[in-house]
């Protein structure tokens, strides 16, 4: 429905009853048409706009609360412009129009100020000159190589945020959902390039935040280097597992060295990230730290509410699960005992090793293939953590266990639902999934390890990498057992798989096992 407003454009920063009417009749079904929308799942109790920001133009940078009737509201970052030429809608999709409206005498659509190609200019440029307007504070960082000139586009990617791209260099994400504080990615990157000297990030080109006093800045957005790559590692693993694929079912098994080679180097270069994030710095927010009875205690209770969810999740969804399934889930059912056991010795153990900040949400969709080489990005953390939770220190392992749970769901995809594995025997496939997943993962591992050098403080010994996998392994993939039967129903057999497999190591470990204590020397977890 077309709104109608009293007053021009150019004052709607002080006309609360436009705001209302915006509130009350665009924003409720024009966010949950949005991809960045994360409250389409929960009951919606009211939309309101809480702040209204002006940027020369003028443009405005809303910021919309969502309540629910259930749980904590949520805060969202809405630009907006008011667009009046039919030859600027033309180039506006249809996910980016809001509504039909009037402002005093003149008549357009409201859009999403990213498809506004003036708006865009306008972010670029204040970063440029460290621009401050108002409550938004712009700053340049130091990839950001002055320019007169000015070209952007949106990039098609669906995600949580929104990206832009400006003179076909930098890659500009916009936060769309708010929280209270520094987004972490900003702190990461600014610490790795500037701290850290590490090369296979996007350089750090700036952020801009909103600033309130007395309160933490909020990011709303952040600027990289763009990397011209040809593809996400999660696509470049699963050209390679093509080649395998067509070899499985001819009993030919057989891996270019070429896929080793690659393999190593991300192992390579993801110790390298560590190594950076250990770097010397008087920054609390950095420095290592050691295991302490308050992290111990933290990770074992977060464990304990995540699996008590998982059992209770799996139970409800038992009869969903193809039969191969099953089967692995009674394995998870029955190890319970056992695995409390081993998640309650997790609080208690004394550990040498040191933790430090972490990339948070590693896995392959993570890492863009370059020519040559790798690029990480997205270092905001785990979706689903809170902002201070992701700022908790971990042990590096635990991005490598997030690598590992990725070459084998890499693998597990491939072959379970392929074509070319049709009629196989599943129990047959298994046994070759698990054979060159076991070959990469050793790959990775020791080149991982190779280049932290042995000793390294890090680490306090084999025997405890081992034990830190395992906990990290199976936090991560009892996890991804609750992702996939929410959003990939036949999937799940993918993380019970994993789980089974930490689980018979965990057997091992215990009383009349095949090995007592931690092994010192080799890596070879399964
Ligand atoms: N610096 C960059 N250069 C080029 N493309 C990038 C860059 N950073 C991210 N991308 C692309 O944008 C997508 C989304 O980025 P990501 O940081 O994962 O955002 P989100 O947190 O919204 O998932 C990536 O999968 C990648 O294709
Ligand atoms: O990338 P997101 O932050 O959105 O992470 C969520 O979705 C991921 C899937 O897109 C999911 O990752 C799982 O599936 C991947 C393959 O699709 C695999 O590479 C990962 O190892 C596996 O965890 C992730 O768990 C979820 O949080």
């Amino acid at each position: 429905m077309p709104q109608r407003m009293q007053t021009p454009w150019t004052s709607f920063a002080i006309d609360h009853t436009a705001w209302q009417a915006i509130a009350e009749n665009v924003l409720p079904s024009y966010l949950n048409t949005c991809r960045w929308f994360a409250g389409k799942a929960r009951q919606q109790a009211g939309f309101q706009i809480d702040t209204v920001h002006s940027l020369t133009g003028p443009y405005y940078l809303l910021i919309v609360v969502v309540s629910y009737l259930d749980g904590e509201p949520e805060r969202y970052l809405l630009p907006l412009a008011f667009v009046t030429s039919q030859t600027q809608l033309n180039d506006v999709p249809e996910k980016g129009m809001l509504t039909e409206a009037t402002f005093g005498t003149d008549s357009g659509w409201l859009i999403d100020a990213i498809y506004d190609e003036g708006f865009r200019n306008t972010l670029f440029k204040h970063l440029l000159a460290n621009q401050v307007e108002g409550a938004i504070t712009f700053q340049k960082g130091k990839g950001l190589i002055a320019s007169d000139t000015v070209t952007s586009r949106v990039l098609p990617v669906d995600s949580s945020n929104s990206a832009l791209v400006f003179n076909e260099m930098y890659f500009m994400k916009l936060y769309r959902k708010l929280f209270g504080q520094t987004n972490p990615e900003v702190e990461m990157v600014a610490f790795l390039t500037e701290t850290g000297g590490f090369e296979a990030i996007p350089a750090y080109a700036g952020s801009f935040t909103w600033h309130q006093p007395g309160e933490q800045d909020v990011t709303l957005g952040m600027m990289q280097r763009m990397v011209a790559n040809d593809k996400d590692s999660w696509a470049m693993t699963g050209d390679y597992l093509n080649d395998f694929l067509y070899a499985v079912p001819n009993r030919v098994f057989m891996v270019k060295e070429d896929v080793f080679e690659k393999v190593a180097l991300l192992g390579q270069r993801t110790a390298e990230m560590h190594l950076a994030l250990y770097s010397k710095t008087d920054d609390p927010a950095f420095q290592s730290e050691p295991f302490t009875d308050e992290y111990r205690t933290f990770l074992a209770g977060r464990f304990t509410d995540l699996l008590e969810r998982r059992y209770d999740l799996l139970v409800n969804n038992y009869g969903r699960l193809d039969e191969q399934a099953q089967r692995l889930a009674w394995v998870f059912m029955e190890a319970k005992e056992m695995i409390d056991d081993f998640v309650a010795d997790f609080k208690t153990r004394e550990l040498g090793s040191c933790r430090t900040r972490i990339h948070g949400d590693y896995h392959l969709g993570q890492v863009l293939a370059t020519q040559h080489d790798y690029v990480i990005i997205d270092f905001e953390g785990e979706p689903e953590s809170t902002i201070a939770e992701r700022k908790i220190k971990h042990s590096p392992l635990k991005d490598v266990a997030g690598m590992i749970r990725s070459y084998h769901y890499a693998v597990s995809a491939k072959l379970f639902n392929a074509s070319e594995t049709e009629g196989i025997d599943p129990d047959k496939l298994q046994v070759v999934s698990d054979r060159w997943y076991k070959l990469i993962r050793d790959t990775y591992l020791d080149a991982y390890l190779g280049t932290f050098g042995s000793p390294h403080p890090m680490f306090y010994d084999n025997g405890e990498i081992n034990y830190l996998l395992l906990i990290y392994l199976l936090e991560k993939a009892v996890y991804e057992l609750g992702y996939e039967i929410s959003y990939r129903p036949t999937w799940v057999k993918i993380p019970l798989k994993g789980i089974v497999d930490v689980i018979r190591e965990i057997e091992k470990l215990q009383p009349g096992g095949t090995h007592r204590q931690m092994a010192s020397a080799p890596l070879h977890l399964v």
